[in-house]
Order: structure tokens, then sequence, then C-alpha cells
């Protein structure tokens, strides 16, 4: 079947929440297609297309109508219901049409597809690799082109060039293990940090004294987590196969790591420290890019004064090293995907986790602080206990679990969000234009 030239391909956008409009509104504003057909729920018909009045794009009354019309139909819906979905409105595509989905975990999306799709329909899909608050230009965006042929995926990344990413091509398979290995982990340490805080009941920048360094990248990108909607967190980490083990592992190294420290056994929490980090950081590995960001760097973004003359105490920074012994634990290679497909929350914190890991005499002082000083045990204890939380809830598989857990933080910080997330905003565009 031929396929219809560029400028007379009509999209359709099924789910307008943030990523579907952020999709609309891009590539309305190229006005390199025929036409953008949307539509959310149809209870919010109306809401939507009082919403979307000229912005050029034609709301519909549901997915069927998309569906039906569109030459080009992407999924934009949360991930738990994306088989749900695509049932409904997957039998109603439009012969020859190519499909796709944003969805952030593709295992369940590509069932879906295959269960519920015509014969005759293509699956090209997508997911870009940031939140919809990050401009698209030069972040990655992920093509799969799982079902058709190459003027099939060529016509796709035609359609999605005004977003200006790039483009990295990748099987449904190899998607998922690269999310988990660059999201899960990652997620799994901020969404334990920001539970620890709200167990303490206290805000780590409320406390009058100055935080600078790696704490304030902490501090920013957990609230911006937080400031995000949990089903995106939930469904990457509930529905990725690869995923829940990392966020095991990573639980298992936080804990293991802080018994050696509460049990003084330096020796033996060196050893392990150290041989992760020989395993991430290899001395001689020359295709590694290293970020080396500097305090100068992260101190742009500082909380509070260091005129203060409060010298903040040493901290074991367990988050950090949890992670890099669970990747070692599980063999897992990360500089390998920071080229490719990272995205901006894992690059950055790739480069605190290397800030402290290539550099010994810091990589001791947090062995020290942990196994001797003990400034930070009790938050530290906290946090083991989070990571155990947020593991078993993934484990469980329970969405209401891991949204009540996820809220209860968010509630509580209730009002720093806003505000952080404008910081962490700048934070992230700063600090991720200083690679070499
Ligand atoms: N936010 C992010 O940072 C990123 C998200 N993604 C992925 O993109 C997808 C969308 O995420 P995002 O836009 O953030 O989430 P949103 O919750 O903002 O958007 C999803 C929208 O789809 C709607 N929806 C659900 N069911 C239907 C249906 N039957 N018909 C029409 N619309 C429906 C939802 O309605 P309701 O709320 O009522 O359910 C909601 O408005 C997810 O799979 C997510 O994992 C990918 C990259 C980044
Ligand atoms: O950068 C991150 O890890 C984010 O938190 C934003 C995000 C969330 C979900 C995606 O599928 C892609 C990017």
């Amino acid at each position: 079947m031929n396929l219809p030239a560029l400028r007379d391909v009509q999209v359709g956008i099924i789910g307008m929440g943030e990523m579907g409009k952020m999709y609309a509104r891009q590539l309305a504003k190229a006005g390199h297609v025929d036409r953008i057909n949307v539509c959310d729920r149809p209870e919010r018909y109306e809401t939507l297309a009082k919403e979307m009045q000229g912005q050029g794009l034609s709301v519909m009354k549901d997915g069927h109508h998309v569906a039906r019309t569109s030459d080009f139909i992407i999924y934009s819906v949360e991930a738990e219901f994306i088989n749900s979905v695509v049932a409904q409105y997957g039998p109603s595509s439009k012969i020859g049409a190519i499909v796709a989905g944003q969805t952030s975990v593709k295992a369940p999306e590509r069932a879906a597809f295959e269960a519920h799709l015509p014969q005759d329909v293509s699956i090209v899909s997508v997911h870009s690799l940031h939140g919809p608050s990050v401009p698209s230009e030069g972040q990655a965006l992920i093509i799969i082109q799982h079902r058709g042929t190459e003027a099939h995926r060529q016509l796709v990344e035609d359609i999605m060039a005004p977003l200006k990413s790039r483009h990295v091509h990748l099987s449904y398979e190899d998607h998922d293990l690269v999310t988990a290995n660059t999201q899960a982990v990652t997620h799994a340490a901020f969404l334990s940090m920001g539970t620890a805080w709200n167990n303490m009941g206290r805000f780590p920048w409320q406390t009058g004294r100055y935080i600078g360094g790696i704490e304030v990248a902490k501090i920013n990108i957990a609230l911006r987590i937080y400031g995000q909607k949990w089903h995106v967190y939930a469904g990457l980490a509930i529905l990725n196969p690869a995923a829940q083990h990392q966020i095991r592992q990573y639980a298992k190294s936080a804990s293991d790591l802080f018994k050696l420290m509460i049990e003084e056994r330096v020796p033996e929490l060196r050893e392990r420290i150290f041989r992760a980090r020989d395993y991430i950081f290899p001395p001689d590995n020359a295709a590694a890019r290293p970020l080396f960001l500097s305090d100068t760097v992260f101190d742009q973004f500082a909380i509070g004064s260091k005129t203060s003359g409060y010298t903040p105490p040493l901290n074991s920074h367990l988050s950090l090293l949890a992670m890099v012994d669970c990747w070692q634990q599980l063999k897992i290679q990360p500089f390998k995907h920071l080229e490719l497909a990272a995205t901006p929350v894992f690059r950055l914190w790739f480069g605190v986790v290397e800030y402290l890991f290539r550099d010994e005499a810091r990589l001791e002082q947090a062995i020290q602080a942990g196994a001797k000083a003990k400034t930070h045990a009790s938050d530290d204890c906290e946090f083991v206990v989070a990571a155990r939380g947020w593991s078993q809830c993934v484990d469980f598989q329970s969405f209401s679990w891991y949204q009540h857990r996820f809220e209860e933080t968010s509630n509580f910080f209730a009002g720093m969000i806003e505000e952080s997330n404008l910081q962490g905003a700048n934070m992230l565009k700063e600090i991720l234009s200083q690679r070499p």
C-alpha cells in the first residue's frame, strides 16, 4: 500500500496529557503535515476542545474518531492502561496506518499492539527520553521499527523531525533493557530519598544550614520527580521486566553497605566500594567520557549562605555508594548508555556519582563518615527502610500502593516543588551543558 506524502499525513494522538499536548503543539506549529487529530477521554471532549482552540488541532470525541482518520496514530496514555485503550480503539485503525506508543515501558505496549491491531497496520513506535517541560531539541527520541518497512520508519522520522530530537534506533527488547538500566534504579534512589525526608519529618533545605555541592543536585532531582505524575514512574518500575530485580538489588546494596557502616567493618566496606568503583569507573576505560562536574558548578544552585560559617558534616553518601554497588553486583555498565540513550536526569545523576567515585579522597571521606563519624546514620537508616519499601511495592506490582507512597511524599513537599522545579530546570540546563 502506498504511503501518503508527508504534507498529506494526518497525525493522531490518543491521550492529551502532558506528553500528548507537547507533541501536538510542536507538530501543529511546524505545519508540515495535513492535520493533527487529538482526543482524550470522551468525557473531556468539550473542555479539551475549548483548551485547544486556535492551536491548529482537530479535537475529536474519542479514540475511534482519531484512529480511523489518522495515518500515524500515537497512543500517549498511562502504561497501566495501554492494553485496554488499544483493545478499544486499535481495531478502528485506518487501513494501512502506522501506530506508535509514547509509553515509557514497551513490553505491555508491544503485547497490546500485537494482540489488538489489524494485520494491515504497521508498528513504528517512539519514546521521547525526557519529560514534557524539557525542550525536545537534542534529547534522545527512541524509534522502534517493529512491524513495517524502511519507508514506514522514514515517514515516522519525518513526522517527528520538528522536535529536533536525536533519533536513536532500538528494538522493543533493547528499549526496555536500556531504560531499566538508566531509569529504574535512578528513580528508586530519588524516591527513597524523598520518602526518607518525609519520614524524618524535615526538609533538608530548611534546616538553616548551607547546602551546596552534590546535595543540591539530590534535592532538586528528588523534588523534580515528586513534582511529576506518579503513574509515569510506577509504569516503568512495575511493568518493565528488567526493572524489578534492579530495584531489589539497589535496596539490598543500600542495606548491605549500611550494615557494614554501623558495624564499623571498614576494611570490608572499603573493599566492596572500591571493587564496585573499579568495575564502573575503570581507570583505563578510554571509551568513558567523564562528565567531571565540580563543586563550583553545583554551588551556583546552593541553598542557604556559605557565609553563615557553618561547615556541613561529612556525608556517607549511602544513596550514591549503593548505586555503584548495585550496578557492579548486576554487572551493568551504565557508561554504555550515557551518550546514546540517557535521560537528562540520568546524565546528571551519573555525573554526581562520578564526582564522588573518581576522587579517592572524597570516597574515603564517605567511608569514614559512614563507618566512623556516623553523622548521617539516622538519615541513612531511614533511607534503607525507604529503599526496601519501594522495592517491595514494585515486587508486589501494586499501582495503588505505589500511588499512595508517592502522593504521601509529594504532599509533604507541596509548596516546595514549584520553586524547586524552576531551579532544577536551570540546574539541569547548566550542568548538562558543562560536558566536555
Ligand atoms: N511525563 C513524562 O515525563 C513522560 C511520560 N512518558 C509516557 O507517556 C505516556 C503519557 O504520559 P503523560 O502525558 O506524562 O501522562 P498524562 O497522565 O499527563 O497523560 C495521559 C492521558 O491519557 C488519558 N487517557 C487515559 N485513557 C484514555 C482513553 N481511553 N482515551 C483517551 N485518553 C485517555 C489520561 O486521562 P486520565 O488522566 O483520566 O487517565 C491522560 O489525560 C505515559 O505512558 C508515560 O509513561 C514518556 C516520556 C516522558
Ligand atoms: O529523566 C527522567 O528519568 C525522568 O524522570 C523523565 C522521564 C520520565 C519518563 C520517561 O519515559 C522519560 C523521561
